[in-house]
């Protein structure tokens, strides 16, 4: 069994890593499955660095390989925020609605040629001993004036994808999956774990 610790304790991200994995024959085991792992401080200043330490912190805990995934919105109007800070954008505990909330607020009066904007994604794998190695992707988008849809989770709803006409949240999951910073990064992270358990097994 192909068996994997995903490092996040973000049921969103769950759900779409697992619908990605397990169709490849991955054995995904959420962290939040072994009690005592204490949640890391994410206090890099870019994706990778926090991917990377989460994904080490899980490996190292669990001895098995881990996958880390460190995400959020880079809005062109706000240079780039809310960026690494995209969880607790408007303050802690991570809120979905307030942080949706202060972005409309924050955007008020920009026109919708300005409200440019990607997410984007680090994924990193860990192995035990520390070893790690990282993949990213981004999706290009525009902030919404209002939210549309009811599915996926955080900024979804105000996450319009101009090519597909419909915001993250209206997207159907494999939709989603296919264009998204997440799907594409984990695309990548793919070759990293063919190689790893090709290593394993040869
Ligand atoms: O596809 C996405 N659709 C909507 N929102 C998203 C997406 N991908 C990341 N985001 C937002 C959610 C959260 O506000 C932040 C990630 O923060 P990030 O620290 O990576 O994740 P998290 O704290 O929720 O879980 P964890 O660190 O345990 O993986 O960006
Ligand atoms: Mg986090």
């Amino acid at each position: 069994m192909l068996k994997l610790v995903l490092a996040t304790n973000n049921k969103g991200k769950v759900k779409e890593l697992a619908a990605m994995l397990q169709p490849l024959g991955f054995q995904v085991v959420p962290i939040g499955s072994y009690p005592g792992f204490q949640e890391v401080e994410e206090d890099g200043e870019t994706f990778q660095a926090n991917a990377i330490k989460k994904a080490v912190a899980a490996a190292e805990f669990t001895g098995e390989l881990s996958l880390a995934d460190d995400s959020g919105l880079e809005v062109d109007a706000l240079a780039g925020a809310p960026g690494v800070h995209s969880a607790r954008f408007a303050g802690e505990p991570t809120d979905d609605a307030a942080n949706n909330r202060k972005l409309l607020a924050l955007l008020e009066g920009v026109p919708a040629e300005k409200r440019t904007a990607r997410f984007r994604c680090v994924i990193a794998i860990a192995e035990p001993s520390g070893n790690n190695q990282t993949a990213d992707g981004t999706c290009e988008g525009i902030i919404l004036r209002e939210q549309k849809g009811e599915g996926g989770f955080g900024y979804d709803p105000l996450f319009y994808v101009p090519e597909y006409r419909q915001t993250f949240a209206e997207l159907a999951s494999a939709k989603k999956n296919a264009i998204s910073h997440r799907g594409r990064a984990l695309g990548k992270a793919l070759e990293i774990l063919n190689r790893l358990y090709a290593n394993r097994e040869g």
